[in-house]
């Protein structure tokens, strides 16, 4: 996907792909996200959850967590599938904090099966936030 030039459908087909591989059989809710980078690269992630219910972990986490230990920390945006077709797929409170854990100017995508979508910016989804910023005497180790 070439960096200025990509186009949401593409990442939205993309999330529901990544659906097709979550693993829920206790929920039966299946979950998929497709993350762009700033580098055009794409990050996808599904829902796994355990037998050990609490310790499931959603397809937005999941994608972050692939990009951020192959280097990407730079986010464009993320697309988020599920199967409702009444209602676009909202990330959960943990999810957005994740999110947010990289920037508050870069764009969520929540969709439904027919390609329709909502687009929500990290900090409308999570107003108020709390940030790396308010953890300054922790800066992360720069990648370079
Ligand atoms: O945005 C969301 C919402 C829910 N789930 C997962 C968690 C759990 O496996 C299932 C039901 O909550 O859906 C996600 O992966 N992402
Ligand atoms: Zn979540």
């Amino acid at each position: 996907m070439a960096e200025d030039n990509w186009n949401p459908q593409d990442l939205i087909t993309k999330s529901h792909e990544a659906k097709e591989c979550s693993y829920s059989p206790y929920s039966k809710f299946r979950v998929g996200a497709a993350l762009l980078t700033a580098d055009g690269s794409v990050f996808t992630g599904c829902n796994v959850e355990n037998a050990c219910t609490a310790l499931g972990i959603c397809a937005e986490k999941t994608a972050i967590s692939k990009a951020v230990s192959e280097g990407h920390r730079d986010f464009k945006a993320i697309a988020v599938a599920s199967d409702m077709v009444e209602s676009y797929i909202s990330p959960c409170g943990g999810c957005r904090q994740f999110m947010r854990e990289f920037g508050l100017e870069w764009d969520v995508y929540l969709s439904k099966p027919d390609g329709t979508f909502m687009k929500m910016t990290v900090e409308e989804l999570l107003p108020e936030s709390f940030g790396p910023n308010n953890m300054e005497r922790k800066k992360a180790v720069p990648l370079h």
